[in-house]
């Protein structure tokens, strides 16, 4: 499987994880601005407000906004990848259940050893920008790469190539993606050709289109006669052939020669309209106008099929047909269901003059008659400019609805084409102003400028540029309020006022969602509560509002919100959102209190689909002054080894994966600036960011620090206290906050994810930033999403201090001094004071430790540090401190049946010497990893059930409680 983004989720602390000594001086001269890992390109295609001059009907489509996201799947990148040459037609599903969201793309591809013939593949996303797609066969149920070969029976209809039309999902789509039954409509292809008899059309057929092929006329005068086919899959990887009427095992022929569809059927894409009642929507070329037509057939079963005709043409025939997007009709159509009126939505390619393809919509009101074009002359998503990956046509459109709250979005997925003719797959949105703004009258006074201001604003939102759409709804609503008080009462038209409070509610509650983004949330629940005054049950700022209230983490305000939300009839259509909100907040709710996180069943999912939710939770601790130096954390009361002690969100986090060697460094650096800046935002934007933020340590002067009060850190006391400047830090100050107290991800992470070894996560946590480091630990971290979790990693007194460690405390006295010296400080914790007096006053450990520069027997050192111990006096607990120290010798004997044979019986046992390092530095995956292989070794399996709970503690000292099922800290164990 091949990764094409890294979305760590859950990270643990250990020996590896460094806290982030920054490149920060550096940085400054590098002026590369990384665009993230994304190629996102934020062009805006289409912006149109004009009424379609040919429906002239009040579709929720007729202004339609769409905003290109760029490009989410490239070809594939190995040369020997099934979809290394071409790829194409996307056909997209997405699955909700409870806790998470799955995305399946199938897609046609060819590779460069065979780019004459195309297979179908899947990837698989949980957000639907990032995929994961695999460059051979799939192997298992969870795998993703190629799924379906061109037919192998000789008189087929698919035996040289295949593509995807449309994936009808025969149960509901709210159940797991692998337990559903999944029908596929493809195009099939022979190598049979049909001559191309129409005298006008200049440019190639393109039945199939191959962009690799550049010579046109390859396909100029020659077309494939392709036919529609069926298979059906239980886990969308592994289809079975459906037999259709046709001899050739398609579904049907093409119509005769005097029918539109006589030369090929391509594109079958299905829409079930209800029970008994399928509708396939396909496109052919009709020569006798020249155009591209799309038509339909309907059936029963799915299987017998009963043509109804052409039902979209071009545009030849019309008087001012010259010039349109679509003047040589139209192809590729997918056609979906509005879920606002059950109206039916198509997209489809359309092809101009010159061959040039872009995309347009259509409507209609029951699927079948009377579909109207959205847009009259220019297409919804034209090429990309300049040198843009699309820039030399696009189509094959998959439109997906999404459920939710914004503005009725829309996501189009299309294949575009660029330079070379290499295609890709890209994203694109579009929304579709479910409220608009109507204009009836006065076109040339303020109504006009406020219809202006109102799709500036929402084309600004649509593009996530928050702080701009801010700004234009702030003059759209100030605007509106003075036409209100203006007209207000006297107006002529009651009507028009109504619909101008409306649209003020709207703008509103649009500007509140772009505060939040920006997390101005106090602004956003001003704006929330004035559009509320307006619309007491406005269903979307209701909405909104709720979200506000989560993001302060008052919960149980959120709560009562999405209640009141739920009355509106608009909740209908969105009563799954609502309630999904409803129980995420009293799930958080309760995790703030209590601080009881269960991460067990998403471990046990194998770590698929969205990471759990978290609250922010603060444990029983207080900042105190510390021993160490500045502030470091406080137990208020005894804590058990595993509990949570504190669950908080990074302020920023900048990931990604490295690679070896100088790139490795560059990338390095640039996701240190990239991090710093996304600091300086956060920090820029929100007061209460800003304010933790300088509350932290520059590593100058700790011991005269403020002690600030841990409620600064509660997010539901820090609305009260929020504050409005909008400034920033001084950028010295905030590179030395950062180089003193960003976190790094480490490379258990990727172990623990599945994920590659070179991944790299740097964050900033501010709480936790409070926790100073000893050499023997009693907490450590996890990182789960953007949130880290400190537990306790054994039991804790009340009134200790809660340290981790910044480095690898299994090592020797010097090599841990040199890791504190990286970090600016020297270790005052008691165990570098034992071992250092120990040092100097004992000649014998300097010779051992001169033995083990040179390379000494691991058995004899070991015997060496045993034996020692006996004579200087060492005991108890201080053994473990030791033990610790050398723990490299120690595991090299452990790990050798050659040196255990000899020493074996010389020095203590696997679990005296885990036991005794545990109980002082706390749990770690070595140590556990070491007790799981003595165990295994001693009794050939993990049927000890005392050693077994031993282990399991272990784990708990290292995971934490959150994973409280046995069988998922099995599961982190290898156990299962
Ligand atoms: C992330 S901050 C920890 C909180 C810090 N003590 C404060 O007052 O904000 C890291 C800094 O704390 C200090 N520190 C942490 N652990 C220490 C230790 N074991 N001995 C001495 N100084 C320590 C170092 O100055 C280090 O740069």
């Amino acid at each position: 499987m091949e990764a094409t983004c890294a979305n760590p989720s859950i990270v643990t602390a250990s020996r590896t994880i460094q806290p982030y000594r920054s490149p920060a001086l550096s940085l400054r001269f590098l002026t590369y601005r990384n665009k993230r890992f994304f190629p996102y390109s934020l062009t805006v295609t289409r912006c149109s407000t004009t009424k379609s001059r040919e429906t002239g009907q009040d579709s929720t489509f007729e202004s339609s906004i769409s905003l290109k996201k760029g490009l989410v799947l490239d070809l594939g990148v190995s040369k020997d990848s099934w979809d290394s040459e071409e790829i194409g037609s996307p056909v997209v599903k997405r699955f909700l259940s409870d806790n998470e969201e799955r995305w399946y793309m199938w897609y046609h591809g060819s590779s460069k050893q065979n780019p004459v013939s195309d297979c179908i593949g899947l990837a698989v996303s949980n957000n639907g920008i990032h995929w994961e797609r695999g460059k051979g066969k799939v192997e298992s149920s969870d795998d993703v790469g190629l799924v379906m070969s061109c037919g192998e029976d000789w008189w087929g209809f698919d035996t040289a190539s295949v593509r995807p039309g449309e994936v009808v999902i025969m149960s509901s789509s709210k159940v797991r993606a692998n337990s559903s039954v999944y029908w596929m409509y493809y195009t099939g292809y022979t190598t049979e050709t049909v001559e191309f008899q129409s005298q006008g059309f200049t440019s190639g057929l393109g039945n199939p289109e191959r962009f690799h092929l550049c010579d046109e006329n390859v396909e100029k005068s020659r077309v494939y006669r392709s036919l529609p086919g069926l298979a059906i899959s239980q886990d969308g990887r592994h289809w079975a052939r459906i037999e259709g009427e046709h001899h050739s095992g398609a579904l049907f022929d093409v119509g005769s020669e005097k029918d539109w569809d006589f030369y090929y059927i391509a594109s079958p894409h299905v829409v079930f309209h209800g029970d008994g009642d399928l509708r396939m929507y396909y496109h052919s070329f009709d020569d006798k106008p020249g155009e591209f037509c799309i038509g339909m057939a309907r059936s029963r079963d799915g299987i017998k099929w009963l043509k109804l005709g052409k039902i979209l043409g071009g545009r030849i025939s019309e008087k001012d047909g010259s010039g349109f997007f679509d003047e040589l009709g139209g192809r590729y159509p997918c056609v979906t269901r509005n879920k606002r009126d059950e109206s039916y939505v198509m997209a489809y390619e359309g092809v101009d003059r010159n061959g040039k393809t872009s995309i347009g919509l259509a409507v209609s009101k029951d699927g079948i008659n009377d579909w109207k074009r959205v847009q009259d002359e220019e297409a919804v998503v034209a090429v990309g400019e300049g040198s843009a990956w699309d820039n030399e046509g696009v189509g094959c459109p998959y439109l997906i609805e999404m459920d939710g709250d914004s503005d009725h979005q829309w996501r189009l997925y299309y294949r575009g084409v660029g330079n070379g003719g290499r295609t890709g797959i890209g994203l694109a949105e579009i929304a579709m102003g479910g409220e608009q703004f109507e204009l009836e009258e006065d076109r040339d006074g303020p109504l006009e400028l406020l219809q202006s201001l109102r799709s500036k604003a929402t084309e600004l939102l649509l593009r996530e540029e928050w702080e701009e759409s801010i700004k234009v709804y702030t003059e759209f609503i100030d605007l509106s309020r003075r036409q209100v008080s203006r007209n207000g009462g006297s107006d002529p038209n009651p009507d028009s006022i109504a619909k101008l409070r409306r649209s003020l509610c709207l703008a509103l509650c649009n500007r509140a969602e772009a505060r939040a983004r920006l997390r101005d949330f106090l602004e956003a629940m001003r704006d929330c509560d004035q559009a509320l005054e307006i619309e007491k049950t406005h269903f979307k700022t209701l909405l909104c509002k709720g979200k506000v209230l989560l993001g302060l983490s008052k919960y149980s305000l959120a709560l009562e919100c999405f209640k009141t939300a739920l009355l509106d009839p608009q909740a209908s259509d969105n009563f799954e959102t609502v309630t999904g909100y409803m129980e995420k907040c009293k799930k958080l709710e309760f995790q703030a209190k209590t601080g009881a996180f269960d991460l067990s069943d998403w471990i046990l999912s194998g770590f698929r689909g969205r990471c759990p939710e978290l609250a922010e939770f603060i444990g029983l601790i207080e900042i105190k002054k510390s021993e160490f130096s500045g502030r470091g954390l406080f137990a208020t009361k005894n804590i058990v080894g595993g509990t949570s002690i504190l669950v908080t969100k990074a302020v920023a986090i900048e990931r990604g994966i490295l690679g070896n060697g100088e790139s490795g460094e560059k990338a390095q650096l640039i996701m240190w600036k990239n991090f710093v800046e996304e600091v300086t935002e956060s920090v820029r934007k929100c007061g209460r960011t800003r304010r933790v933020v300088s509350a932290l340590s520059t590593g100058q002067d700790e011991d005269n620090l403020e002690i600030p009060d841990i409620a600064l850190f509660r997010p539901d006391e820090a609305f009260e206290t929020y504050d409005d400047s909008k400034q920033s830090l001084d950028t010295e100050k905030l590179l030395s906050i950062l180089d003193v107290n960003s976190l790094v991800e480490d490379a258990v992470s990727a172990k623990v994810m599945g994920k590659n070894k070179e991944y790299y996560g740097v964050g900033l946590w501010t709480l936790a930033s409070f926790i100073n480091h000893s050499c023997i630990p009693n907490a450590r971290r996890l990182h789960v999403g953007d949130y880290v979790i400190v537990h306790a990693s054994r039991d804790i007194k009340a009134g200790e201090e809660i340290t981790f460690a910044y480095f690898d405390v299994l090592s020797p006295l010097e090599k841990r001094k040199e890791m504190a010296e990286s970090w600016g400080f020297r270790c005052g914790c008691s165990r570098c004071k034992f071992e250092s007096v120990l040092y100097v006053t004992n000649q014998e450990i300097r010779e051992l430790e001169m033995g083990l520069e040179r390379g000494v027997d691991a058995g004899n050192a070991v015997y060496m540090v045993e034996e020692g111990m006996k004579r200087w006096k060492v005991k108890g607990k201080d053994k473990g401190l030791l033990r610790a120290s050398y723990w490299g010798i120690y595991d090299e004997i452990y790990n050798s049946e050659r040196l255990m044979k000899r020493w074996g019986r010389k020095i203590p046992t696997v679990e005296v010497v885990v036991d005794s390092v545990s109980d002082v530095v706390g749990s770690d995956e070595r140590l556990m990893k070491m007790a799981v292989e003595g165990m295994m070794k001693k009794n050939g399996g993990c049927s000890n059930i005392v050693e077994m709970e031993k282990i399991l503690k272990l784990g708990k000292g290292v995971y934490g409680k959150v994973v409280s099922k046995k069988k998922a800290m099995k599961t982190l164990l290898g156990l299962e």
